[in-house]
């Protein structure tokens, strides 16, 4: 159990390939519905960590539970060292150390982009001033892809992609050591989709944030995760490599990854990196 002292602490970051979340014994349920019973999950500093599973299989609830919007029933949930699990006071310090993207971007519709990213800013560091804020704002804005103009916009003023990048500015607006990403490329053309996978990838190699990302897209799989968890049966029932997961003969993974949508997701990821395949 952390001490009272801890709690205002900056817990330190692990070392790259050390777990930086680490989940023991989680249940989830909704009255009678049981959403996660005995899970265990373990996710490296530095990696991206591709997390599916059918749908209701409970990804966004296990999101929700790590970054404290959902009390488990059971279980230990640390992050960075910290135990989360208890009470919104166990996250003090910890929670300026990770960025959102929701599914949808959950822009706030009344603000501009460049207000929106400044909101994480102005609940964690009040002290900033007004112009730093909107500079720091504007940067975040442009490291996502988005044209400096973007700033003056409103969310509907944006199209599905801008909108992304925008949630994607402000999930990025202090610095975060964790990213969560929810579906980041649902309701994107493949263009778009593919686009906003290499933006995710190359912010995570240049700023060196781990990610967990929520998705059903196989491309973004094969393109960018370095494992993937697998959720069905209420646990996770695998993590691994692509091909590690192939390995096993959960007939659910199997379907999956080597099912026809999988198959092509391989062959577009060989097409896309011959040296990386011996053929
Ligand atoms: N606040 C809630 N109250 C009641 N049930 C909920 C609540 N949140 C989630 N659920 C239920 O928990 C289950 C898991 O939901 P969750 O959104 O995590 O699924 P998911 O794996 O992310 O699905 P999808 O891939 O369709 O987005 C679903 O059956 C959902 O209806």
């Amino acid at each position: 159990m952390s001490r009272k002292s801890d709690r205002n602490t900056t817990p330190e970051l692990p070392e790259r390939g050390e777990p930086i979340i680490s989940i023991k014994g989680l249940r989830n349920a909704f009255g009678d519905q049981v959403v996660h019973n005995d899970l265990d999950l373990e996710v490296r500093r530095g990696e991206i960590l591709g997390v599916v599973g059918g749908s209701g299989t409970g990804k966004s609830v296990l999101m929700r539970s790590i970054i404290g919007l959902q009390s488990p029933e059971q279980g230990e949930i640390s992050v960075l060292g910290r135990n989360v699990c208890g009470g919104e006071r166990n996250y003090l310090g910890i929670r300026r150390r990770w960025g959102v993207l929701f599914q949808g971007g959950a822009l706030f519709s009344t603000l501009t982009v460049g207000e929106n990213v400044t909101v994480p800013m102005k609940e964690f560091y009040p002290d900033i001033s007004q112009d730093l804020r909107h500079e720091i704002a504007l940067y975040k804005i442009m490291l996502s892809g988005l044209p400096a103009s973007a700033a003056n916009k409103y969310p509907s003023e944006l199209s599905g992609g801008m909108k992304k990048r925008a949630g994607l500015a402000r999930a990025l607006a202090l610095d975060p050591d964790l990213l969560f990403l929810d579906e980041p490329t649902a309701g994107l053309d493949p263009i778009g989709a593919a686009a906003f996978d290499a933006l995710t990838r190359e912010l995570q190699q240049t700023l060196g944030f781990t990610v967990f990302l929520i998705t059903h897209d196989l491309d973004t799989l094969h393109e960018i995760c370095d494992r993937v968890a697998v959720l069905a049966d209420q646990k996770v029932i695998g993590i691994g490599t692509i091909d590690e997961l192939l390995a096993t003969d959960h007939p659910w993974i199997q379907e999956y990854f080597n099912g026809p949508r999988g198959r092509a997701a391989k062959t577009a990821q060989i097409r896309a990196h011959p040296a990386d395949y011996e053929i």
